[in-house]
């Protein structure tokens, strides 16, 4: 079980108009009522056009929700077609931001180059990146997922203050496991986590290896997220499709009971 305080984000994907963003949000506030949510921070990631909507209401109701993007553009501002800057971002409230999720990574061909400049952009407008990481099942088939996984979080991360690198999250994300049904057993996850934070600790030093927040994803649900919680190095989830529904992504945030 992690020192660190869980997180929990819901990456809404491309799905929920501004409609059903408000009443989903408004439904979650409802469900974390029965959650002590001085123990965990739960976060969501809707769609930009749903952003200004989930502002609003989380601030209304003064719900104990933290929001963000799906992504950010690595340019501050300016002629950048269809881009949503870090500063725009922040003037709506986000907190976090995700960078190089791998659906970002296999449909628009990010790059560690490209996740690099975001996570520096996200830190240069006060989010917080959540940097996606990890392999495709030919990768893991071949034993090569650490190594695979640590290369994109090296790059990723590549040129960091420790001072940022300590406030970062990381979300383990092996690629098979998403929205497959098929979550990585509580050993997978903990082995490729650990091996993350060694990795931090060998480039930044204990400090910053102990306070980053190391999640898993993947399949993740009420029913699975307790026993990957109980890994020492996996500090929380970033859920895809559990995160649609307002009851069972509260009872993830409420995994502690
Ligand atoms: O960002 C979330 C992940 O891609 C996991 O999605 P999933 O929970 O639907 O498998």
């Amino acid at each position: 079980m992690t020192t660190r305080t869980p997180l929990m984000a819901g990456n809404w994907k491309m799905n929920l108009d501004w409609k059903q963003a408000l009443a989903l949000v408004e439904e979650l506030g409802e469900q974390l009522k029965s959650v002590d949510t001085t123990k965990v921070e739960t976060v969501v990631l809707p769609p930009f056009v749903d952003l200004r909507t989930v502002q609003v209401a989380v601030d209304a109701g003064k719900l104990p929700i933290a929001y963000g993007a799906q992504d950010i553009s690595e340019h501050e501002s300016g002629a950048y077609t269809g881009e949503v800057s870090g500063a725009m971002l922040k003037a709506l409230g986000a907190t976090y931001v995700a960078v190089g999720h791998s659906e970002r990574r296999q449909y628009h061909g990010e790059d560690e180059k490209v996740t690099n400049a975001k996570v520096k952009a996200a830190f240069a407008s006060g989010l917080v990146p959540i940097l996606c990481v990890g392999e495709p099942l030919e990768e893991r088939q071949a034993g090569k997922h650490v190594e695979y996984t640590l290369a994109q979080l090296e790059g990723g991360i590549e040129g960091l203050t420790a001072e940022q690198a300590k406030t970062i999250v990381i979300a383990y994300e092996p690629v098979w496991a998403i929205g497959t049904g098929e979550v990585a057993t509580p050993d997978d996850a903990q082995e490729v986590c650990a091996a993350i934070r060694d990795a931090l600790r060998a480039l930044h030093g204990d400090e910053v290896a102990d306070a980053v927040r190391v999640l898993y994803g993947g399949s993740v649900k009420s029913s699975n997220v307790a026993e990957l919680m109980e890994r020492a190095d996996v500090d929380g989830a970033l859920v895809g499709g559990a995160s649609l529904k307002a009851e069972e992504f509260a009872k993830i945030a409420g995994f502690q009971g």
